[in-house]
């Protein structure tokens, strides 16, 4: 990979870069500064993600002088114009290349702890850091986030080792996972594919969680492109009344996921839980409500992330939630659920980068 230009502005730096991904075109690279006002078992499973439309158009206002290329892309490979197998592949190749630049940035050689989330986008993270050798990976230990991320690390042959070994008070180096939505605050949803408790508690056992996905995830507010409702997992006995309040809250016909085709029934969790995805109205950004706008605390069917989370959090018989929010890992040392970057491959062969910036 070579650099040809790299332009470093206080909240926006833009490189560009040729890789060997699309050898049919440049891939460009760019780094997207936000600032603080802008806008049977069946276990975890790759998230089929039919819920999102194959491009998206929808991105904030503060959005639009960097993001101009995203436009250009999303009207270009429009779901109408490109056939579905075409759109299939430039899917998976959005995700390759998100996932090999995540891991090029974010694994430095001396990390001995690194976590693996779940999902179809994380299997290039393994193929990036197996295609690292042996001489690189040999002193690492890979933390998995379920039954398909601990194969996923056995099948690459890298050390397995698990979250309940890693002695209190320490943390992993870093921990790699896809989303089913991305927001402009790096809020995310997860859990599309069964999997979130897990992956949440690697997430925040780690000193950097960095996200990899594809060019479908990227989204202003959470609940505009992933129309399924939020993952929650829940106990299955509680499952009839955590669906009660959930519609006292304003969710629109929240259910119990099917297991279908794999199993019938509910579909059963790598914790033995159960999954109810909840849909909401696209949640607002907690700036929303710091503005004075009366919104934000449920009031009819409004929330702003950080309050429905802490709300569904306390439900009784929910045992953990599809929202990672609240801080990230640059701005506590532990505990953190979102992000400290977001990697997004584009249908373009472009990648757009969301870091979080200092207030
Ligand atoms: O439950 C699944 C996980 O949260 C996944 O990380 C998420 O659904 C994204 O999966 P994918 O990379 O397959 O889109």
């Amino acid at each position: 990979m070579s650099l040809i230009t790299l332009v470093c502005r206080p909240r926006l730096t833009l490189l560009v870069l040729h890789t060997g991904f699309f050898p049919h075109q440049f891939a460009r690279y760019s780094l997207v500064g936000r600032g603080p006002n802008h806008s049977t078992r069946i276990g975890c499973q790759t998230s089929p993600n039919s819920g999102l439309p194959f491009s998206s158009t929808t991105q904030s206002r503060s959005h639009q002088k960097s993001t101009a290329k995203y436009h250009k892309m999303a009207m270009s490979t429009s779901a109408s114009a490109i056939p579905a197998e075409e759109q299939a592949r430039l899917v998976e190749e959005s995700k390759r290349l998100a996932a090999h630049q995540a891991v090029k940035d974010h694994l430095i050689p001396e990390y001995t702890r690194i976590g693996i989330g779940s999902g179809s986008t994380v299997v290039y993270v393994v193929e990036a850091i197996a295609a690292l050798g042996p001489g690189v990976t040999a002193k690492m230990a890979f933390y998995p986030t379920g039954a398909q991320s601990e194969e996923l690390i056995e099948a690459a042959s890298l050390n397995l080792q698990y979250i309940n070994k890693l002695p209190a008070g320490e943390q992993l180096d870093v921990a790699f996972d896809g989303a089913d939505e991305v927001d402009d605050d790096l809020n995310l949803i997860k859990g599309g594919g069964a999997c979130l408790w897990q992956e949440k508690i690697v997430a925040a056992s780690a000193k950097k969680f960095v996200c990899v996905a594809d060019f479908r995830k990227l989204s202003p507010r959470l609940g505009t492109n992933w129309k399924k409702g939020i993952p929650i997992e829940v106990l299955p006995m509680a499952a009839p009344r955590v669906l009660h309040e959930l519609k006292q809250m304003g969710s629109h016909n929240p259910r119990i996921r099917p297991g279908l085709p794999g199993k019938a029934g509910a579909i059963v969790t790598d914790n033995g839980m159960w999954i109810i995805d909840a849909p909401f109205s696209p949640l607002l950004l907690p700036r929303d409500g710091e503005s004075g706008i009366q919104a934000g605390n449920g009031e009819n069917g409004v929330w702003t992330v950080d309050a429905l989370a802490d709300r569904l959090i306390k439900i009784p018989g929910v045992a953990e939630i599809g929202l990672f929010y609240g801080k990230n890992g640059l701005e506590v040392s532990t505990g953190a659920q979102k992000p400290v970057a977001a990697y997004f491959g584009m249908a373009d062969g472009s990648i757009q980068l969301k870091e979080p910036t200092a207030s």
